[in-house]
């Protein structure tokens, strides 16, 4: 017999449930008794979805009020001791305040609904992406003084919930290898690995204690296994797992995002009971998994895509599972790939979805009944599932037929790209003198990332346009009279280089999804982002080309309102691929040249219209490498290729920039340097600069601008702590590259911290300038 179920599910609701009682609770709209009201009705409606669908388990512990390592840094009772709590605070209380922080003299006046509050002590834990995912994840800080207790309560009060469902209940846990890998060393020298051995207790106790309410099988998940891990850890997972054996419950250890390659075999042998493995990312793994796998070892394969949206084609995962169940005989369980976190919670009846694109969708929903459908398709024969498979092979053939996937004019300008279209006309030093002749900037220009505060205002007047309440020409007018605020604002602070605000984007990705041909969007289909806050990606569905320009009208409006330059604003190519849902019957790499293509032609318009500085951002473009460092090299070929190709139909006078966010980039500094923008603006003031050193130490050639203050957070940095990042960075890049911005964009901002903050960033940059003429 087959067994179906699920990695994990979306935590928000249908309706995003889960983000608006968490802002009214942060608002102080509602109590914690009903925020933990609502998690539980949503935890409910979850369960009874997966009793719904036929699911031979129900999954608990994938539930989160922000973020499931959050959780599992109370579970094992490892909260940092710099948050200083004294034990009189609630759980929820601590649990918020690690993953917002609270910031002394804001605590009580902001209302900031998804901030990150901040301030010295009680910052908020460092939020990170999850593995190449748009999700992020609250990142646990380990030293040697770091301790574990298992506080289970929680957990397995949502194990009794579960219960009630009538189903085995499968407990989901991160496993001990991979939380401690996702965590960082607060002290320099110190080795996280080595908390290991005080770590294994708790989990084991945790066993007991699950086995003991009942529970048979717990989903361990190690993904960590499908990295390019060093010795050490690998090692570890043996000693691990071993001592994680003899307790009453079976262990399902879960795998997913990438290939196990040379773990393939460890993962095998390990001391479980079972293991599940990502037959989307590494399909081609698994008749080495069938072969390597004892027959006693339960194996779930992972055939439906927790990472993206399309209709699972059954017919063919029918013929891939039939063979591999006659092999495992009953020892077969399919679930999706991962968690279906990354999806939205349902697209099927999503109206928005232009038809008959709607039909080749599956949300969360519609993978557990495709689950359901495979089931009984395995288990009793084609012919019980004769009409579901007659639908669905009609989804596959129309979406591999429409011609609305193809558009020849694409395919055309592609194959007569000329062999230089990535390249600028001219050199970065012959273009940095034009540049500077044309634009007449003071040293250290400032500048800002792009947005200014998404205000509610804002977002009203966008969801009253959606619902036909306030007309074209009435939205027009209020996001006119928000870029003229921004616009005044930003000449008030005697800010060097100005953006329009970005005003009219509900999203810097689906607002170009939505102008493009080729993609198509959702009413609802949102996935979470961080903590409450959630993007909705478009569907790309097909070739992609741009009728007509997107971004100038504003850009120009803004320009038309000021002598000062006026900074033109995209998103690159490698962003929007790397957060939309893309299409899988063509490599990345051809979807993202046809993009690259698309904002290529934006850039040139914007030229056109007089525009004299034009940023590209590109802050996904590290989250998109490969897991493994061996796909590194073919993907940072075609991301840099593409980018230049957006950035290079313009003249050498006109300055590009680029801004990049999130991440590390000193792994991939001279793949960065290719991109060849003039100016690069990058997050670096949360590490105190010392993500700059690598540019300096690389003599990174072209300008750049490091963040000196941290959006993230409504404090105010003063102008001293902002001359002296600077002065840090002038120390390794020559002071006539140096730009002066935020990290990054001040969407999530409001503007009394925005303004006060510019200033004082402003000052900063004049400070820096009487010193460096002094000198
Ligand atoms: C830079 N980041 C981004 C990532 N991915 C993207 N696709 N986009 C990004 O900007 N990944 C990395 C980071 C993640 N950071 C963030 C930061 C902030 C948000 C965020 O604020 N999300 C919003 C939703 C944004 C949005 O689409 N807004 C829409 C309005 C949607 C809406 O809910 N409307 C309401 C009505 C509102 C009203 O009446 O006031 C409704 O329809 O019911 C818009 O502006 O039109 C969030 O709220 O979660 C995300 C990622
Ligand atoms: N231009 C965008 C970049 C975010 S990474 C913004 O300012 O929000
Ligand atoms: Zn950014």
């Amino acid at each position: 017999m087959t067994k179906i179920h699920t990695l994990g599910f979306p935590r928000m609701g249908q309706n995003r449930e889960l983000k608006f009682a968490l802002e009214k609770h942060w608002r102080g709209e509602i109590t914690e008794a009903e925020l933990e009201a609502t998690g539980k009705q949503l935890r409910q409606r979850h369960w009874l979805l997966q009793k719904q669908s036929g699911l031979d388990f129900v999954t608990a512990g994938d539930f989160a009020y922000y973020d499931h390592i959050a959780n599992h840094i109370q579970l094992l009772g490892c909260e940092p001791a710099r948050f200083g709590f004294s034990g009189n605070e609630s759980e929820l209380a601590r649990y918020f305040t690690m993953a917002r922080g609270v910031a002394k003299e804001q605590a009580a006046s902001c209302g900031c609904a998804g901030g990150e509050h901040g301030s010295e002590g009680t910052h908020a834990l460092e939020m990170t992406k999850w593995f190449d995912t748009n999700y992020h994840y609250l990142v646990p800080e380990f030293d040697a003084q770091t301790q574990f207790k298992l506080h289970s309560d929680r957990l397995l009060a949502q194990v009794q919930e579960a219960a009630a469902y009538g189903l085995p209940v499968k407990p989901v846990l991160v496993g001990p290898l991979t939380f401690l890998w996702l965590g960082k060393e607060k002290t320099a020298g110190f080795d996280r690995l080595s908390l290991l051995d005080k770590l294994l207790p708790e989990y084991k106790e945790l066993l007991h204690r699950l086995a003991a309410a009942g529970v048979q099988w717990v989903q361990i998940d190690e993904p960590i296994l499908g990295l390019d891990l060093p010795g050490a850890w690998t090692l570890a997972f043996d000693r691990a797992y071993h001592s994680l054996q003899g307790t009453d419950v079976s262990i399902l250890l879960a795998t997913y995002f990438s290939p196990l390659e040379d773990n393939l075999s460890l993962a095998c042998k390990l001391p479980v009971a079972g293991l599940h493995v990502d037959a989307i990312r590494a399909g081609h793994e698994l008749n080495a998994v069938l072969d390597w796998l004892p027959a006693s070892k339960q194996l779930s394969v992972g055939f439906i895509d927790g990472r993206n949206i399309w209709r699972t084609d059954l017919k063919k995962a029918l013929a891939t599972l039939r063979p591999a169940l006659e092999r495992r005989q009953s020892a077969l369980w399919v679930a999706p790939s991962c968690s279906l976190l990354h999806v939205p919670f349902s697209l099927a009846q999503d109206a928005a979805v232009q038809e008959p694109v709607r039909y080749w969708l599956a949300g969360a929903v519609e993978k557990l009944e495709e689950l359901s459908i495979l089931q009984r398709g395995l288990q009793d024969g084609d012919a019980a599932i004769a009409s579901e498979l007659q639908a669905n092979q009609t989804a596959i053939t129309q979406r591999a037929t429409s011609p609305l996937v193809k558009n020849p004019a694409v395919a055309a300008r592609i194959a007569a790209l000329p062999a230089d279209a990535d390249q600028r006309g001219a050199a970065f030093a012959q273009r940095q003198a034009q540049q500077r002749q044309r634009l007449q900037l003071p040293a250290f220009p400032t500048t800002t990332i792009g947005s200014f505060p998404q205000t509610g205002e804002i977002r009203a007047a966008r969801a009253a346009f959606k619902r036909g309440e306030l007309s074209q020409a009435d939205y027009t007018q209020a996001m006119e009279q928000e870029i003229a605020l921004a616009v005044r604002k930003q000449e008030e602070l005697g800010i060097d280089v100005l953006v329009h605000g970005e005003a009219e984007r509900n999203d810097m990705v689906e607002y170009f999804g939505e102008q493009l041909d080729g993609f198509t969007f959702s009413a609802n289909g949102w996935v979470q982002s961080y903590g409450s806050r959630c993007v909705k990606p478009p569907i790309l569905f097909g070739d992609v080309a741009r009728p007509q320009a997107m971004t100038v009208a504003w850009t120009q409006y803004a320009q038309s309102l000021t002598e000062r330059h006026m900074k033109g604003m995209l998103t690159g190519p490698i962003t929007i691929l790397q957060w939309s849902f893309v299409r899988d019957d063509q490599p990345r790499a051809d979807t993202t040249l046809q993009i690259a293509l698309a904002i290529r032609d934006e850039v040139v318009d914007l030229e056109a219209a007089g525009i004299a500085i034009i940023q590209i951002d590109e802050p996904a473009i590290r989250e998109g490498l490969p897991l493994r460092r061996a796909g590194w090299k073919p993907y940072l070929n075609w991301a840099t290729k593409a980018f230049r190709v957006s950035a290079s139909g313009v003249r050498a006078d006109t300055q590009i920039h680029t801004h990049m966010c999130y991440s590390e980039f000193n792994d991939i500094l001279p793949e960065i340097a290719s991109m060849d923008a003039d100016v690069i603006t990058i997050e670096t003031s949360r590490s105190d600069m010392e993500l700059l050193r690598g540019f300096g130490d690389f003599h990174y050639p072209n300008e750049i601008g490091p963040g000196v203050y941290d959006i993230h957070s409504p404090r105010v940095p003063p102008v001293e702590e902002m001359v002296r990042l600077l002065q840090k960075a002038k120390a390794v890049v020559p002071a006539d590259h140096l730009w002066v911005n935020p990290d990054c964009g001040l969407k999530t901002r409001g503007w009394p911290e925005t303004e006060a903050a510019l200033a004082n960033m402003v000052k900063a940059a004049q400070q820096l300038r009487e010193e460096t003429a002094a000198a």
